[in-house]
């Protein structure tokens, strides 16, 4: 990105193909990540607030102000069914910008959940609510709403590039961006991985080894890795 726009909301954004959503739904983080030749992933440090929390959908983007939840209520009204709220900030910061009030509005819009690269709170309420929301802080400590920001630009959340309309997949293995031109052919590499991975799995259950069946035995020897098949004894004192 060039620059930021601040204080603008773009109202038309170009949402992924609803089948091709549907379809990486079925998927895990890893597969996707892996899938996309390893990229998309958001920082580690955004963890899902409740042990069931997961989601996948198209993304309305947030750029907050640090302390300041204002734009979280302005993007709210930009919201259709299956999208994804994915918040980030001008720079750091931890405040609780979300909650139950604000989970229980985004919902009544038809919202799957929320990624935000900043604090959240009432995280008991939002786990009895069952509404997914992945964040890198849980912090009683509330927000202000004085600063503009903007809704559904690209933003950088946790080190991911976020567009409006891209998918979002999280999991409690992380988060994934799916760039929303690619989501039907990543779903259909995440389906050929998940293929190949139960083929692998039949054959680890069976006992093969994956020296084996990787054909790893040859360049390992070729490194020089030896097997020692005596134990060493203890050298005798000499009398
Ligand atoms: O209202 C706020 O500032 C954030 C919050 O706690 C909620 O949405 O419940
Ligand atoms: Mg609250």
């Amino acid at each position: 990105m060039e620059h930021t726009e601040i204080g603008v909301v773009h109202t038309s954004i170009t949402r992924a193909d609803p089948e091709a959503v549907a379809a990486l739904s079925a998927f895990g983080v890893a597969t996707i990540h892996e899938a996309m030749g390893r990229t998309g992933l958001m920082r580690p440090y955004l963890r899902p607030v409740h042990p069931k929390a997961r989601l996948c959908g198209t993304a309305v983007t947030v750029l907050l102000q640090p302390g300041d939840n204002w734009m979280l209520h302005v993007a709210a009204e930009q919201i259709r069914d299956g999208d994804v709220v994915v918040a980030a900030c001008t720079t750091e910061s931890e405040d609780g910008f979300f909650g139950d009030l604000l989970a229980t509005s985004f919902r009544a819009r038809g919202c799957t959940g929320l990624v935000i690269d900043g604090g959240v709170r009432d995280v008991a309420d939002l786990e009895q609510m069952d509404f997914p929301v992945f964040a890198r802080a849980v912090n009683a400590k509330g927000t202000v709403k004085a600063t503009l920001g903007s809704v559904n630009v690209p933003v950088v959340c946790a080190n991911a590039l976020v567009r409006p309309g891209d998918v979002v997949v999280a999991d409690a293995d992380g988060v994934v961006v799916v760039p929303r031109e690619r989501a039907a052919e990543v779903a259909e590499a995440s389906a050929r991985r998940e293929a190949a991975e139960e083929g692998k799995r039949a054959r680890f259950r069976a006992g093969e080894l994956g020296l084996d069946m990787y054909g790893m035995r040859g360049p390992l020897t070729e490194l020089g890795l030896r097997y020692e098949t005596r134990h060493e004894t203890r050298h005798e004192t000499r009398g």
